[in-house]
Parts: structure tokens; C-alpha cells; sequence
């Protein structure tokens, strides 16, 4: 019981140490660390941050083992490394901080989310997508979620301009210079066109599905984005999620369908998303050839 009591007696005191400035420190340093992970994941970083751990982790296994030249060496190297990724990620620091200086506070955490803006996009898209279908002129969007497609617009042309019909049967006009390539809508706005997507890895794909479905596929395949493309050799509308390909869709199940997956109604519709999109995958498994059948 004493020991309880001392034990009791401990957490008091150190409880009566904490201040509000304490929370300020703990909550701005997960806002770095948090931030320094979303730049990790948005660039191809990835491998040099191992490559920073990695020199880390013998940093500290060398004190550990008193191995003094190696210590000093790599001592050396992380003063002079620190520079080094100031100068390399020049880039990404500066659109971090640009990011900060325009950020809201409540969206400090979160993605901003404009509705009204992606209805606007979704509606405009149809109204294109149809008019596309018709003249078979291939078209090619991303609709981003949760992961961006940022080094993707580094291979196209950055833009910031809301979604308009008018607007997207001239860029995938085939005479247009930024006809080739993905147009990427973040947040219900353009934000490139003319971009690269990694291409399918499904070998099993039908022979029939051009180079700009696989790209759709494959933009599909690595990241939760939904993508909507015409084909320019049949005109047929087609949206991939997941990996998973719908293939001749009318213009109104492709409304449905990106407000299906683009404006989700509340956690309820949400879930019965995502037990849809399993359900979906399961299928994927199952299907021998490997085909993305149309609805
Ligand atoms: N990796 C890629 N990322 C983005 N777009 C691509 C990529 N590869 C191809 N494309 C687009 O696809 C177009 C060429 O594809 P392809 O000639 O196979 O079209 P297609 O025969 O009309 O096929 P589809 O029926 O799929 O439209 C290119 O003009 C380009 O716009």
C-alpha cells in the first residue's frame, strides 16, 4: 500500500511539472514530423530518407561499439549532410513552406475538402466525357483522394484552374499540346494536364485496352485515386478504381459512379463503399484472365 502511495506520490509530481507550454512543444513537433512525413510520401524521397536513417543507425551502433574512426567519419557526414538535403530537397522545402504560409488553421491536419467544387468538377466532366465519347477524342483523368499524383504533374504541366467542360474538350483535343497524357483534378480543381501515370503491371489485361487504359489502370493500381478515360479508338467511357476497370459506361452510371466514389454521404454509405470495393477485389482474385469486365 505504501509503495502504491509513493508510486502515486511520483505521478503527482511529475504531472504537477507539465505545463501548456508542454502541449505547444508536443503539438508543434508532430506537426513537423508530420509534415516531413506527408514530403517524404508526396516525393520520391523515400529512399533517401532510408538512406538517412541507415547512416543514422551506424552513427549510433558505432558509439555503441567505441568504433572512434567510424564514429568520427560518419559524424562528419551527417554535419555535412544536413546541408546537403537542405540543397537537395531545396524544392520540397519551399513548397512545404508555402504550403504552411497558405494553409488554414483547420486544415492544418486534413486534407481541404471542397464539395461544392467536386460536384461542379463531376458534373462538367460528364458534360465533356459525353461530348468526347461521341467524336471518339481519348480522354484521360485522375481524380485524386488521399494520395497525390505530385511527381506524376512534375511530368506534365502544373496547372490551378477549376473543372469546365469547355476547358477539358480543349485539352484533350487531339491537335492540342496537352492533348497527351492525364489531366489530374485535386480537390475538384485541375491541377495538371499533359502528365505521365505509371503503367498497369496486370499482364493479364485484355489485348484490346490501349496504352492509355493501361496508364489509367495503372494510376488506379498505385494509389486510391479513381480515374475516367475515353477510349479515342471506340469512344468508350471507362473509370478504374483499385486496379479494377468498368468498361462502357453511359454518361450517367459515370456520374453515378464518381459520385459514388468521390463524394461519399456519411460514414454509413462510406463503409458500405468499402465493402463494396473488397467485394470488387475479391472478384479481381477470382477472375482467371484477368479481365476488367464492364458493368
Ligand atoms: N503512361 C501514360 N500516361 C499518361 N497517358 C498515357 C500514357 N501512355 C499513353 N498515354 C496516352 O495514351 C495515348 C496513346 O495510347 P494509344 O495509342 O494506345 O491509344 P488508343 O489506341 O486510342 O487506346 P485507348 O483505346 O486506350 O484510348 C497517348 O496519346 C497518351 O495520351
Amino acid at each position: 500500500m505504501e509503495h502504491l502511495y509513493q508510486f502515486m506520490q511520483v505521478v503527482l509530481n511529475y504531472l504537477r511539472l507539465i505545463h501548456v507550454t508542454d502541449f505547444i512543444d508536443i503539438g508543434i513537433m508532430a506537426f513537423i514530423i508530420y509534415r516531413v512525413i506527408i514530403l517524404i510520401r508526396r516525393s520520391s524521397s523515400g529512399q533517401v530518407a532510408k538512406g538517412v536513417v541507415l547512416i543514422l543507425a551506424a552513427l549510433w551502433l558505432s558509439q555503441l561499439l567505441k568504433l572512434n574512426t567510424v564514429n568520427y567519419f560518419l559524424g562528419k557526414t551527417v554535419e555535412w549532410g544536413v546541408l546537403a538535403l537542405v540543397v537537395l530537397f531545396q524544392p520540397e522545402i519551399r513548397k512545404m513552406l508555402e504550403q504552411v504560409g497558405n494553409s488554414r488553421l483547420g486544415n492544418v491536419f486534413g486534407k481541404a475538402e471542397a464539395p461544392d467544387e467536386i460536384e461542379h468538377a463531376i458534373q462538367q466532366t460528364v458534360e465533356a466525357y459525353a461530348s468526347l465519347s461521341k467524336s471518339k477524342t481519348g480522354a484521360l483523368m485522375v481524380f485524386e483522394r488521399k494520395n497525390l499524383f505530385d511527381d506524376s504533374i512534375k511530368t506534365g504541366t502544373s496547372l490551378d484552374c477549376s473543372v469546365s467542360s469547355e476547358l477539358l474538350k480543349n485539352l484533350f483535343w487531339n491537335k492540342a499540346p496537352l492533348h497527351d497524357g492525364a489531366v489530374i483534378v485535386r480537390n475538384g480543381r485541375i491541377v495538371g494536364a499533359g502528365c505521365v501515370l505509371p503503367l498497369s503491371g496486370n499482364v493479364n489485361l485484355s489485348r484490346d485496352l490501349g496504352m492509355r487504359h493501361r496508364a489509367g489502370i495503372g494510376a488506379s493500381e498505385h494509389s486510391d485515386a479513381v480515374v475516367a478515360i475515353v477510349s479515342e479508338e471506340t469512344g468508350s467511357i471507362s473509370v478504374a478504381v483499385g486496379g479494377m476497370l468498368k468498361r462502357h459506361l453511359a454518361p450517367e452510371t459515370l456520374e453515378r459512379l464518381l459520385r459514388n466514389e468521390l463524394l461519399p454521404k456519411n460514414e454509413e454509405d462510406e463503409s458500405q463503399r468499402f465493402k463494396l470495393f473488397n467485394l470488387l477485389k475479391a472478384m479481381k482474385g477470382g477472375q482467371r484472365d484477368g479481365e476488367h469486365k464492364g458493368e
